[in-house]
Order: C-alpha cells, then sequence, then structure tokens
C-alpha cells in the first residue's frame, strides 16, 4: 500500500508546493491542487500530468485531481462618453495597452456591443473567439494584453439587433471570459447611457469610471449626464479624458482648436471630478488606429499624452480611490 509521502515525492517538483491535501484509500488517490493564476487552458495538461506522475506509484489504481482555481482580485475600469464618435474607443485601446507597457496585467472588454471597433484597433480584425466549456478564451493581442469583443462574435458587418436580456447576457458573456491572471479589466462601453451601462453597474460594480469628452459645449453637456450616471450608481469616477483637444497640423506642427480648448479641464473641475488629460487630434492617431496600430504601443510623441493619463488612471488605483 502507497504512502502519502510515496505520493508527494511522485508529484513533479514544479507542482509541489500547489499541492493543498493528499488523501490516499483503497487505491484511490485524491489530490487537492491549487490552480490559482494558471489560465483555464491550463487546466486540463495539468490534471493529465499529475495523474500520469501519480499512477505510476506502486498500488494506485486511480487518481482524482481537485483543482481549486481561486478567483484572482480584478478590477473593472468602465470608459464611457456621452455620445458617440468623441474617441472613446480609441483611448480605451491606447489606456489598455499603455497600461500593459506599465507592467499592468490588462484585458480589454468591448462592450460596444452595437459597434464594436476593437478588433480593428488591436490590427486584430479577423480574429474570432473560441470557448471552452462555455467560456469564452480572450484574444492575445501583439500589445501584451488580451481581448474579447462582439466583433469576434458576429459576422463582420453584421447589425446587432438586440433587446436588453440579449445585451445582459452578450456583456456576461465577454466579461467573464478566461481572464487568466489579468488584474485589471478596462471595459469600452457604448456611448451614451442605455442597457450596456445599466448591466455593467449592477452586475460587475466597476472599481471607477473614465469619462472621454471632446472639448467642445455640447459634448461636454453629454459628458455631464454619463458622469452623473455613474455617481447615482456610486461608481467612482476615475477622471475626465478631454480628446481631440487641438489639432496639430501635419504639415506645420502649428496647433489649431477646432473644437475649443480647454473645456474638458474647466468641466472637471467644476464637477469635482479629477482631470486625467487630454489627447490631441491629430493626423498620426487616426491613421495608426485605423491600421491597428494603437500610438501608445510606439515609441512617436502620440504615446506620450495616452501614457501620462495611464500613469494618473494607475496612481488613482493604487491609491485605492477605487471600490
Ligand atoms: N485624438 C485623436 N486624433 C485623431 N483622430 C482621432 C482621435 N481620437 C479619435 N480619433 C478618430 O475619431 C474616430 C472616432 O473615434 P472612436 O471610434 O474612438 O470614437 P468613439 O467615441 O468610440 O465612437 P463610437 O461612438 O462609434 O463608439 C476614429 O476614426 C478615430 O481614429
Amino acid at each position: 500500500m502507497s504512502s502519502e509521502a510515496d505520493i508527494r515525492e511522485a508529484v513533479p517538483p514544479e507542482f509541489r508546493e500547489r499541492l493543498r491535501s493528499v488523501r490516499v484509500a483503497d487505491g484511490t488517490v485524491t489530490l487537492v491542487v491549487d490552480a490559482g493564476g494558471l489560465g483555464r487552458t491550463a487546466h486540463e495538461p495539468l490534471r493529465r500530468e499529475l495523474q500520469a506522475a501519480v499512477g505510476t506509484v506502486q498500488g494506485v489504481d486511480t487518481v482524482r485531481v481537485a483543482l481549486m482555481a481561486e478567483k484572482p482580485q480584478r478590477q473593472v475600469i468602465v470608459v464611457g462618453s456621452g455620445k458617440g464618435g468623441v474617441g472613446k474607443s480609441t483611448l480605451t485601446a491606447n489606456l489598455a495597452v499603455a497600461l500593459a507597457r506599465a507592467g499592468r496585467r490588462v484585458g480589454l472588454v468591448d462592450a460596444d456591443i452595437y459597434g464594436p471597433s476593437q478588433s480593428v484597433l488591436m490590427g486584430e480584425e479577423d480574429s474570432r473567439l473560441e470557448a471552452r466549456d462555455k467560456v469564452l478564451i480572450p484574444h492575445e493581442t501583439r500589445y501584451g494584453l488580451c481581448f474579447v469583443s462582439m466583433g469576434q462574435l458576429v459576422e463582420k458587418g453584421r447589425a446587432i439587433a438586440w433587446r436588453g436580456p440579449m445585451v445582459g447576457n452578450a456583456l456576461g458573456q465577454l466579461m467573464n471570459a478566461d481572464w487568466g491572471d489579468a488584474e485589471l479589466l478596462l471595459v469600452d462601453l457604448p456611448p451614451g447611457t442605455g442597457d450596456v451601462q445599466l448591466t455593467m453597474m449592477q452586475k460587475f460594480r466597476p472599481a471607477g469610471a473614465v469619462v472621454v469628452s471632446t472639448p467642445q459645449d455640447l459634448a461636454l453637456i453629454d459628458a455631464t449626464r454619463a458622469l452623473d450616471l455613474f455617481s447615482q450608481a456610486d461608481i467612482p469616477v476615475a477622471g475626465l479624458v478631454e480628446n481631440m483637444a487641438g489639432f496639430v497640423c501635419p504639415e506645420c506642427g502649428a496647433t489649431s482648436h477646432p473644437f475649443g480648448e480647454g473645456g474638458a479641464q474647466d468641466a472637471a473641475r467644476d464637477l469635482g471630478v479629477p482631470f486625467l488629460g487630454r489627447v490631441p487630434l491629430t493626423m498620426a492617431i487616426r491613421e495608426a488606429s485605423d491600421a491597428g496600430t494603437p500610438p501608445a504601443a510606439g515609441d512617436g510623441p502620440e504615446a506620450a499624452p495616452f501614457a501620462a493619463i495611464a500613469a494618473r488612471l494607475d496612481d488613482w488605483l493604487t491609491a485605492g480611490a477605487g471600490t
């Protein structure tokens, strides 16, 4: 009859620290193993390796492996805007890249269910999502982060006309994908204040919200509405970002202000929310975004504003300002 010590000895050394308990009874061995920090994809190979190794011990007929997947502490940050077209998806993609570059383990969720664009922004237009045991496996990008998007589930160019419960269901699938050891999920919300936002706030309790606006008054009125929605739901506001703040002429480098100047910073001050920074309107940002090479991943001047905003968001999270 094999002893517990024989069984422990047979477990490959790299897994011994994960062993939580060993039970031996009538030729059946039960191992309880901590699978925390391993992605779901690693579970089956780990189980098979342990079964094979322990199965070689004399007197062992059956090896049962119970994997405990502790849930990593993961914070959710939503990025919203009062209206469409202000650059919310561009900002979310580049913030995710900048945070990953700064060493954060980041996942990106494209919850802009009616107009998903993260596949294009990440240069993964043809990527499709796979599922294991009905859990989606996020798609690995070249930029040090994984993402999921509605755009990966529906046919390209197909309009999505869903009612509330279907939207909630789709959102749940994206949020509950196999995020492995990601510590931060950045969520690109649809513009406005509809079903997705409400489901998000009720079901997934974000640690914080970032609101994007262009500097002109009309956009700021809408941004104020988005801020109001978050504060009503007790979601802390990490800050306001001013996008398309000043146009940098690609010919002469001079800056003009087609949408006005400093409006979001003033609005943030008036509303008592942090101002996270501004991103200029440049041809390079638009071209890089369309080409699927997020400017934040490069070393050009376009990366700097995103890195600065990401650092402020990181400080806000580190200071424990999120819930
Ligand atoms: N700072 C910027 N400089 C230049 N172009 C930008 C900038 N920010 C965004 N854009 C461009 O503006 C367009 C709209 O941006 P984006 O899709 O990110 O906006 P959105 O608010 O997410 O829109 P939607 O409401 O469709 O989700 C895109 O073509 C994008 O490349």
